[in-house]
């Protein structure tokens, strides 16, 4: 017999509540400038974050090259958050990845629940719901699907869904396209500090060890919208992200001390620097705070994929190559377990003295 392990807001969303259960009612201070998330998306700020055309990354031309890379390397210092185009991924496969992921959160509550994770025995994959913790007893407003997806000798293929037939090829294939695009992208990062081309990917596992984890987030329409995060801010801590959605706004990012929503640039893939390479380029690439909000009218649904270290393995700190005497290390050496612990100490106390 399957219990649930959490609430499903899917469930709750359905029942016809006019109002949300205490629990997803965020504390008043992380609910600044929530508006409207369509009105928001309309606004021109949205169009501040960088689009990166990825169609000359490899020109022959040394000029055009470099002019992409350029590029590619400003937003992730100035933004550490951009939409990729022409980024190599066909829109094809992509549609067919998102129908994919859409038609198994359109199974039946029960159905999903044959996958339910259970994160007290520590099995954190498959379909979830956030359980609250102990510090803020909060939810979000978000069911999710947690897998990892590459590479494919360590994936678990019991736990991936079996219906729609598709969705282990299509996933399976998208993954390994997003693989070599991170490549790519890690390349041209490491030029941009003056290193060798492979160094970035290699501090962060190589072909062997980076990890690919997805999380498809489906936001549920929210009586509250106002009053509920589908995903509290945070910053990412994998070394970058890679972003589908189903068009529906709802990514916001907090810039220069405001929260943008960013818009919805159609085939575009947004992708995240994380923390981890924030802090191995000791700060000159940024991974932005950002959170999703969710709507009264529309189902929202997001494809996080996730490219991450080996936790175990890898202490965090600045590559010796970014700090100099000018430019001091701006972060300790850090297991990622510390790091994470240190992010929870440091919104704990930002908790107790909200910034003013
Ligand atoms: O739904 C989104 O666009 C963002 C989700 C997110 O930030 C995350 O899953 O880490
Ligand atoms: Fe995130």
């Amino acid at each position: 017999m399957v219990t649930s392990v959490a609430p499903r807001v899917e469930s709750l969303a359905s029942s016809g509540i006019q109002t949300i259960p205490k629990e997803y009612i965020r504390p008043q201070e992380e609910l600044t400038n929530m508006g409207n998330v369509f009105e928001e998306e309309k606004k021109d700020e949205g169009s501040q974050v960088p689009t990166i055309d990825l169609r000359d990354i490899d020109s022959e031309d040394p000029e055009v090259r470099e002019r992409c890379r350029e590029e590619l390397k400003k937003a992730a210092m100035d933004w550490g958050v951009m939409h990729l185009v022409n980024h190599g991924i066909s829109d094809d496969l992509m549609d067919r990845v998102k129908k994919a992921g859409e038609a198994f959160f359109n199974l039946p509550v029960e159905e999903k629940e044959k996958y339910a994770n259970d994160q007290k025995t520590g099995q954190i994959q498959g379909y979830g719901s956030k359980l609250a913790n102990n510090t803020s007893g909060q939810l979000e407003w978000e069911d999710y699907f947690f897998h990892l997806v590459y590479p494919e000798d360590k994936r678990d293929m019991s736990i991936w869904p079996k219906t729609p037939a598709d969705y282990t090829e299509l996933t399976s294939v998208y993954a390994k396209q997003l693989r070599g695009l991170a490549t790519k992208i890690l390349s041209v990062l490491s030029l941009g500090l003056g290193l060798e081309e492979g160094r970035l990917e290699e501090e962060v596992g190589g072909l062997e060890e980076l990890l690919l984890q997805m999380k498809i987030n489906y936001y549920p329409k929210c009586p509250q919208p106002e009053l509920a995060l589908g995903v509290e801010a945070h910053t990412d801590v994998s070394a970058l992200t890679f972003i589908l959605h189903n068009m529906v706004p709802g990514l916001q990012l907090f810039y220069k001390g405001k929260w943008i929503t960013a818009k919805c640039v159609p085939n575009s893939i947004v992708m995240h620097i994380g923390d981890t390479i924030e802090i191995l380029s000791n700060g000159k690439y940024k991974s932005i705070l950002h959170r999703g909000v969710v709507n009264k009218e529309k189902v929202r649904i997001s494809w996080a994929v996730f490219c991450e270290p080996p936790k175990e393995k890898i202490i965090l700190k600045p590559l010796p190559e970014t700090v100099s005497e000018t430019e001091a290390a701006m972060f300790p050496p850090r297991t990622f377990q510390q790091h994470i612990q240190h992010k929870l100490f440091k919104k704990t106390q930002d908790l107790q003295a909200p910034a003013k």
